[in-house]
Protein backbone atom coordinates (compact mmCIF):
# COMPACT_ATOMS: atom_id res chain seq x y z
CA UNK A 1 0.00 0.00 0.00
CA UNK A 2 1.42 3.27 -1.04
CA UNK A 3 -0.46 6.14 0.60
CA UNK A 4 1.80 8.76 -1.51
CA UNK A 5 0.86 7.98 -4.53
CA UNK A 6 0.28 10.57 -6.56
CA UNK A 7 -2.07 9.19 -8.80
CA UNK A 8 -2.89 5.57 -9.09
CA UNK A 9 -1.57 4.11 -12.37
CA UNK A 10 -3.71 2.36 -14.62
CA UNK A 11 -2.89 -0.85 -16.59
CA UNK A 12 -5.56 -2.14 -19.28
CA UNK A 13 -4.80 -5.50 -20.62
CA UNK A 14 -5.89 -7.96 -23.38
CA UNK A 15 -6.12 -5.50 -26.20
CA UNK A 16 -5.88 -6.99 -29.84
CA UNK A 17 -7.60 -4.08 -31.56
CA UNK A 18 -5.77 -0.98 -33.60
CA UNK A 19 -9.04 0.96 -32.23
CA UNK A 20 -8.84 -0.26 -28.81
CA UNK A 21 -5.44 0.44 -28.16
CA UNK A 22 -5.81 3.92 -29.10
CA UNK A 23 -9.10 4.39 -27.01
CA UNK A 24 -7.25 3.02 -24.27
CA UNK A 25 -4.59 5.78 -24.23
CA UNK A 26 -6.71 8.18 -25.23
CA UNK A 27 -9.17 7.40 -21.96
CA UNK A 28 -5.44 7.75 -20.13
CA UNK A 29 -3.97 4.20 -19.70
CA UNK A 30 -0.47 4.12 -18.33
CA UNK A 31 -0.14 0.68 -19.55
CA UNK A 32 -1.24 -1.81 -22.40
CA UNK A 33 -1.01 -5.16 -21.57
CA UNK A 34 -0.86 -8.24 -24.74
CA UNK A 35 -1.66 -11.40 -23.68
CA UNK A 36 0.83 -13.69 -25.50
CA UNK A 37 -0.96 -17.07 -23.83
CA UNK A 38 -1.84 -18.78 -26.34
CA UNK A 39 -4.82 -20.25 -24.35
CA UNK A 40 -6.36 -17.17 -23.97
CA UNK A 41 -8.98 -15.83 -25.98
CA UNK A 42 -7.23 -12.52 -26.03
CA UNK A 43 -4.54 -14.10 -26.78
CA UNK A 44 -1.98 -12.30 -29.65
CA UNK A 45 1.02 -13.16 -31.11
CA UNK A 46 4.01 -11.63 -30.69
CA UNK A 47 3.95 -9.89 -34.40
CA UNK A 48 0.74 -8.46 -33.48
CA UNK A 49 1.90 -7.22 -30.42
CA UNK A 50 4.97 -5.26 -32.26
CA UNK A 51 2.20 -3.98 -34.36
CA UNK A 52 -0.40 -2.87 -31.51
CA UNK A 53 2.66 -1.75 -29.41
CA UNK A 54 4.08 0.32 -32.35
CA UNK A 55 0.89 2.79 -32.05
CA UNK A 56 1.45 3.78 -28.51
CA UNK A 57 3.12 7.24 -27.93
CA UNK A 58 5.45 8.33 -25.27
CA UNK A 59 4.43 7.34 -21.48
CA UNK A 60 2.66 4.50 -22.21
CA UNK A 61 4.43 1.21 -21.37
CA UNK A 62 3.25 -1.96 -23.15
CA UNK A 63 3.19 -5.30 -21.08
CA UNK A 64 4.26 -8.87 -22.76
CA UNK A 65 1.72 -11.17 -20.32
CA UNK A 66 3.12 -14.26 -20.53
CA UNK A 67 2.51 -17.86 -18.47
CA UNK A 68 4.73 -20.28 -18.47
CA UNK A 69 6.59 -19.24 -21.35
CA UNK A 70 9.69 -21.01 -22.64
CA UNK A 71 12.70 -18.52 -23.22
CA UNK A 72 11.98 -18.65 -26.71
CA UNK A 73 8.59 -17.72 -26.66
CA UNK A 74 9.83 -14.62 -23.96
CA UNK A 75 12.64 -13.49 -26.74
CA UNK A 76 10.12 -13.38 -29.76
CA UNK A 77 8.02 -11.37 -27.42
CA UNK A 78 11.04 -9.18 -26.59
CA UNK A 79 11.98 -8.99 -30.18
CA UNK A 80 8.71 -7.50 -31.53
CA UNK A 81 8.20 -5.36 -28.35
CA UNK A 82 12.10 -4.47 -27.48
CA UNK A 83 10.88 -1.69 -24.86
CA UNK A 84 8.10 -4.19 -23.51
CA UNK A 85 7.85 -4.45 -19.52
CA UNK A 86 7.11 -7.98 -18.70
CA UNK A 87 4.68 -9.69 -16.65
CA UNK A 88 4.64 -13.70 -15.24
CA UNK A 89 1.48 -14.88 -14.47
CA UNK A 90 2.34 -18.76 -14.60
CA UNK A 91 4.22 -20.83 -11.92
CA UNK A 92 7.63 -19.07 -13.18
CA UNK A 93 10.39 -19.51 -10.52
CA UNK A 94 12.33 -16.53 -9.36
CA UNK A 95 14.92 -17.26 -11.79
CA UNK A 96 12.94 -17.93 -14.82
CA UNK A 97 11.50 -14.65 -14.04
CA UNK A 98 15.04 -12.58 -14.06
CA UNK A 99 16.59 -14.79 -17.12
CA UNK A 100 15.58 -12.22 -19.64
CA UNK A 101 17.07 -9.30 -17.79
CA UNK A 102 14.31 -7.24 -18.53
CA UNK A 103 11.93 -5.12 -15.61
CA UNK A 104 9.05 -7.56 -14.79
CA UNK A 105 5.85 -7.73 -12.94
CA UNK A 106 4.85 -11.13 -11.03
CA UNK A 107 1.60 -12.19 -10.48
CA UNK A 108 0.11 -13.92 -7.28
CA UNK A 109 -3.22 -15.77 -7.78
CA UNK A 110 -4.85 -14.43 -4.12
CA UNK A 111 -6.11 -17.09 -2.19
CA UNK A 112 -5.91 -18.06 1.38
CA UNK A 113 -2.44 -18.49 2.60
CA UNK A 114 -1.00 -16.43 -0.25
CA UNK A 115 2.25 -15.55 1.63
CA UNK A 116 2.75 -11.92 -0.42
CA UNK A 117 5.48 -10.68 1.88
CA UNK A 118 7.38 -14.33 0.92
CA UNK A 119 6.38 -13.90 -2.79
CA UNK A 120 8.22 -10.27 -2.59
CA UNK A 121 11.29 -11.65 -0.70
CA UNK A 122 11.52 -14.60 -3.66
CA UNK A 123 11.45 -11.46 -6.05
CA UNK A 124 13.59 -8.36 -5.15
CA UNK A 125 13.89 -7.60 -8.20
CA UNK A 126 10.26 -7.61 -9.75
CA UNK A 127 8.79 -3.95 -10.03
CA UNK A 128 5.76 -4.67 -8.51
CA UNK A 129 3.62 -7.14 -7.47
CA UNK A 130 0.31 -7.53 -9.37
CA UNK A 131 -2.70 -9.38 -7.55
CA UNK A 132 -4.90 -10.77 -8.88
CA UNK A 133 -7.23 -13.56 -8.37
CA UNK A 134 -7.13 -16.83 -8.16
CA UNK A 135 -9.19 -18.15 -11.01
CA UNK A 136 -9.15 -21.27 -13.42
CA UNK A 137 -6.90 -20.35 -16.78
CA UNK A 138 -4.67 -18.18 -14.77
CA UNK A 139 -6.12 -14.92 -15.31
CA UNK A 140 -8.49 -12.87 -17.23
CA UNK A 141 -11.37 -14.24 -14.98
CA UNK A 142 -13.15 -11.15 -14.10
CA UNK A 143 -13.66 -12.27 -10.14
CA UNK A 144 -12.57 -10.17 -7.45
CA UNK A 145 -10.34 -11.30 -4.15
CA UNK A 146 -10.98 -10.62 -0.79
CA UNK A 147 -8.42 -7.37 -0.47
CA UNK A 148 -8.02 -8.15 3.01
CA UNK A 149 -5.91 -11.27 2.31
CA UNK A 150 -3.31 -8.44 1.37
CA UNK A 151 -1.16 -7.59 4.43
CA UNK A 152 0.38 -4.62 5.65
CA UNK A 153 3.94 -3.68 4.30
CA UNK A 154 4.40 -5.11 1.13
CA UNK A 155 7.88 -4.22 0.12
CA UNK A 156 7.13 -3.40 -3.01
CA UNK A 157 4.57 -1.60 -5.31
CA UNK A 158 1.46 -3.49 -5.68
CA UNK A 159 -0.78 -3.75 -9.04
CA UNK A 160 -4.52 -4.34 -7.87
CA UNK A 161 -6.27 -6.19 -10.34
CA UNK A 162 -9.21 -9.12 -10.58
CA UNK A 163 -12.54 -8.20 -11.01
CA UNK A 164 -12.02 -4.29 -11.07
CA UNK A 165 -14.49 -2.31 -13.19
CA UNK A 166 -15.91 1.40 -13.12
CA UNK A 167 -18.15 0.44 -10.44
CA UNK A 168 -15.46 -1.39 -7.81
CA UNK A 169 -12.53 0.22 -8.45
CA UNK A 170 -13.32 3.17 -6.20
CA UNK A 171 -13.67 1.37 -3.71
CA UNK A 172 -10.43 -0.57 -4.69
CA UNK A 173 -8.21 1.79 -4.83
CA UNK A 174 -9.38 3.51 -1.20
CA UNK A 175 -9.30 -0.04 0.69
CA UNK A 176 -5.59 -1.05 -1.15
CA UNK A 177 -3.91 2.39 -1.73
CA UNK A 178 -1.90 0.82 -4.64
CA UNK A 179 0.63 1.89 -7.13
CA UNK A 180 -1.71 0.93 -10.16
CA UNK A 181 -4.91 -0.86 -10.90
CA UNK A 182 -5.34 -3.48 -13.42
CA UNK A 183 -8.14 -4.34 -15.83
CA UNK A 184 -9.12 -6.07 -18.77
CA UNK A 185 -12.86 -8.06 -18.33
CA UNK A 186 -14.24 -5.03 -16.44
CA UNK A 187 -13.91 -3.24 -19.71
CA UNK A 188 -14.95 -5.25 -22.52
CA UNK A 189 -17.94 -5.88 -24.93
CA UNK A 190 -16.44 -9.31 -25.11
CA UNK A 191 -13.27 -11.61 -23.93
CA UNK A 192 -10.75 -9.26 -26.48
CA UNK A 193 -12.99 -7.08 -27.06
CA UNK A 194 -12.51 -3.77 -25.03
CA UNK A 195 -15.74 -0.73 -24.74
CA UNK A 196 -14.35 2.43 -25.67
CA UNK A 197 -16.78 4.21 -22.83
CA UNK A 198 -16.02 1.68 -19.97
CA UNK A 199 -12.14 2.21 -20.37
CA UNK A 200 -12.92 6.26 -20.17
CA UNK A 201 -15.21 5.33 -17.33
CA UNK A 202 -12.94 3.15 -15.45
CA UNK A 203 -10.05 6.17 -15.97
CA UNK A 204 -12.21 8.80 -15.02
CA UNK A 205 -13.20 6.12 -11.57
CA UNK A 206 -9.92 6.03 -10.69
CA UNK A 207 -9.03 9.83 -10.85
CA UNK A 208 -12.03 10.29 -8.45
CA UNK A 209 -10.70 7.96 -6.34
CA UNK A 210 -7.77 9.87 -5.91
CA UNK A 211 -9.23 13.22 -5.94
CA UNK A 212 -11.32 11.23 -2.93
CA UNK A 213 -8.17 9.68 -0.92
CA UNK A 214 -5.94 13.43 -1.49
CA UNK A 215 -8.98 14.79 0.20
CA UNK A 216 -8.93 12.61 3.11
CA UNK A 217 -4.98 13.06 3.01
CA UNK A 218 -5.44 16.66 3.43
CA UNK A 219 -8.34 16.22 6.31
CA UNK A 220 -10.67 18.07 3.90
O1 LIG B 1 -6.44 -11.76 -19.74
C1 LIG B 1 -6.36 -12.97 -19.95
O2 LIG B 1 -7.04 -13.58 -20.78
C2 LIG B 1 -5.35 -13.79 -19.20
C3 LIG B 1 -5.22 -15.14 -19.49
C4 LIG B 1 -4.28 -15.90 -18.80
C5 LIG B 1 -3.45 -15.31 -17.84
C6 LIG B 1 -3.56 -13.94 -17.55
C7 LIG B 1 -4.52 -13.18 -18.23
N1 LIG B 1 -4.68 -11.85 -17.93
C8 LIG B 1 -3.82 -11.25 -16.97
C9 LIG B 1 -4.16 -9.87 -16.57
O3 LIG B 1 -3.25 -9.10 -16.23
C10 LIG B 1 -5.60 -9.47 -16.38
O4 LIG B 1 -5.71 -8.08 -16.56
C11 LIG B 1 -5.99 -9.83 -14.96
O5 LIG B 1 -6.06 -11.25 -14.87
C12 LIG B 1 -7.33 -9.22 -14.55
O6 LIG B 1 -8.33 -9.67 -15.43
P1 LIG B 1 -9.86 -9.24 -15.13
O7 LIG B 1 -10.25 -9.89 -13.82
O8 LIG B 1 -10.60 -9.78 -16.30
O9 LIG B 1 -9.91 -7.74 -15.04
Amino acid sequence: MNPLTPRTRIKICGLTREADVDAAVTAGADAIGFVLYPKSPRAVTAARAGDLARRLPPFVTPVLLFVNATADEIAAGLAAVPQALLQFHGDEPPEACTAPGRPYLRAARMAPGVDLLDLAARHPSAQALLLDAHVEGYGGGGKAFDWSLIPPGVPCPVVLSGGLNPASVIDGVMHVRPWAVDVSSGVESAKGIKDAALMHCFCQAVREADARVAQASAGT
